[in-house]
């Protein structure tokens, strides 16, 4: 692309060298960075990308954007304000603003991203449209898996995606959209069609520092919807969460409510679970309909509504609607059932906040025989205020086996103090190697029991120090349970 195009609408102050006729690739990683390349510097939580201009240009760099002088020799500096800031606008700008070529859904919250977004992604298949995903799990692109290493990737590798969404002819594209993106500017030029918020509960407080701040940052989905009101955007809110309020006042589009306590525009009554799945009927401006699902739990009913109004808010019709929901499975580790012989159920889930663990065991409940048992940890590094109450509601369980969930650079000591803290009965184990806690938790169990393994979700990891060590709390269970009941 010609350089002075891409550059147009930045201020910024040429230091040294000749700007280059054209940048052939754009990137904010030294080691990524081609011949004719555009390097941006920034400033990390770990390092400062300004030490990397060198090794950009040794890599062929012709350009050079940073915050302050650096020493290179050959390409053009040109200083900018904020990095960050630039790279958001290069990057829509590089890949000619993607995003308004395909309807973006974005979907925030402190659980169920995921779990709506995958809803989203399968059931507009079954809608018979093409589409892209993109969260925690990976970039879905027509069926194949890229991974990614943020829930919502940095903005150039998310006008990226978008790009390349664009090109395989994706009519949707999903995204999860964290409070860190929003705050951290990854979605910088991303324009949503529909955003949907899903709930607001204790999470992440080591980076936001308040649930205000917290509530802020993801309130910023809404008011980035923006105020051309030529084009049909629309909110999709959760009338059960007292945030929703807040969030409709920050967008002059269309709000759409769903809820399962409250009045809203899509309501959800007669709530029937089993082991096989969910039925309810939906009370909507088209009517009252049955609608039945292979998903569990309260919170997918939830995840439910909001999927399905914002088809309905997109155009869909709304019995094709539901068609498509009666045929989806449930999200990859999130409430899904190991398939084993054993006179046991195990789920694999991906709470790791309080109010997740609390619905992930309510979704038990109610179709209990025996006990429940719930193996839960968190990570190390990450905000320890929350461990107290998430044992506290693991402690609904009958018996609660406490572990890690990528301990980092903490020990097991340190994490399982923090969580034994909340918990308010004495049923329970320690065990900070997480496959020995998985061991435990299995061969705890006796016919009828349910298990839920809690945390690790789709994940096939376990971070200990910086290393990704292989682990499956599927697998482990699986192997366990042979041993156990056979
Ligand atoms: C705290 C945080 O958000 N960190 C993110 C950040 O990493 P960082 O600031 O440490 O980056 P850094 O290593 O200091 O590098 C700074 C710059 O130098 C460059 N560099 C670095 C080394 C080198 O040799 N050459 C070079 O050019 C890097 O490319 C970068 O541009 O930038 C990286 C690239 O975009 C992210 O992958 C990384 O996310 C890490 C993995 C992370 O764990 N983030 C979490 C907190 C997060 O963002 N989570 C949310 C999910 C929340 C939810 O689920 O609700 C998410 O959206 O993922
Ligand atoms: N609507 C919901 N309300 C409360 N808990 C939920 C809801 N949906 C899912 N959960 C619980 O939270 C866990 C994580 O769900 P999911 O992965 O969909 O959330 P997420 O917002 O994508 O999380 P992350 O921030 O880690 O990406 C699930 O495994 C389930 O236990
Ligand atoms: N997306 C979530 C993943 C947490 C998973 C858990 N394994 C941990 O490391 O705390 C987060 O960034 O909080
Ligand atoms: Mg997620």
């Amino acid at each position: 692309m010609n350089s002075r195009e891409l550059l147009e609408n930045i201020p910024y102050k040429l230091i040294s060298g000749e700007l280059p006729e054209k940048i052939e690739y754009i990137t904010m990683d030294s080691r990524e960075a081609v011949p004719g390349s555009l390097f941006v510097c920034i400033e990390g939580y770990t390092v400062d990308g300004h030490d990397y201009a060198k090794q950009a240009t040794e890599c062929g760099a012709t350009l050079i954007l940073s915050e302050k002088p650096v020493e290179v020799e050959g390409p053009a500096v040109l200083i900018v304000e904020d990095t960050v800031r630039a790279l958001g606008q290069l990057a829509s700008r590089f890949y000619s603003y993607p995003s308004k070529d395909i309807q973006m859904i974005g979907v925030t919250g402190t659980n169920g991203k995921t779990s709506v977004a995958g809803m989203l992604h399968s059931m507009l298949m079954e809608l018979g449209e093409t589409s892209a995903l993109t969260g925690t799990i990976g970039f879905n692109l027509n069926g194949e898996l890229f991974p990614s290493a943020n829930t919502t990737s940095d903005a150039l590798t998310t006008q990226k995606m978008i790009a390349r969404a664009k090109e395989a002819g994706c009519s949707h594209m999903t995204m999860e959209v964290s409070s860190h993106g929003l705050v951290l500017g990854r979605l910088a030029g991303v324009e949503f069609n529909t955003a949907i918020f899903t709930n607001l509960t204790h999470d992440h407080l080591d980076f936001h520092g308040t649930m205000e701040e917290y509530g802020h940052a993801k309130g910023l989905l809404f008011s980035q919807l923006g105020q051309n009101l030529q084009e049909k955007k629309q909110a999709v809110l959760n009338a059960d969460d007292p945030w929703s309020e807040q969030f409709e006042k920050m967008t002059s589009h269309s709000v759409y409510t769903y809820g399962i306590v409250n009045n809203a525009l899509f309501k959800a009554d007669n709530i029937v679970m089993d082991h096989f799945g969910t039925s309810f009927r939906l009370l909507c401006p088209e009517g009252e309909f049955p609608v039945s699902m292979k998903l569990l739990g309260h919170f997918n009913v939830s995840n439910a509504l909001a999927a399905i109004t914002a088809l309905y808010a997109e155009g869909f019709d709304l019995k094709n609607i539901l068609k498509a929901l009666a045929a989806i499975g449930p999200v990859e580790g999130r409430m899904q059932k190991v398939v084993m012989e054993a006179p046991v159920t195990v789920y694999i889930d991906y709470a790791h906040t309080p109010d997740a663990i609390e619905k992930a065991l309510a979704a038990v409940a109610g179709f209990k025989k025996n006990k429940i048992i719930f193996l839960v940890g968190t990570g190390g590094n990450r905000d320890k205020s929350k461990r107290p109450n998430m044992a506290k509601k693991a402690s609904f369980a009958d018996y609660v086996v406490l572990t890690t969930d990528d301990p980092r650079d903490e020990s097991y000591d340190s994490i399982l103090k923090d969580l034994e803290v909340g918990m308010t009965h004495s049923n329970y184990a320690c065990i900070g190697d997480r496959e020995e806690a998985v061991k435990h938790a299995i061969q705890q169990s006796e016919p009828g029991d349910i298990i839920i393994l809690a945390g690790k979700g789709h994940e096939d990891y376990q971070i200990i120090g910086t290393t990704k060590y292989p682990h499956s709390d599927q697998e482990i269970a699986k192997q366990e349970a042979v041993k156990k009941f056979s």
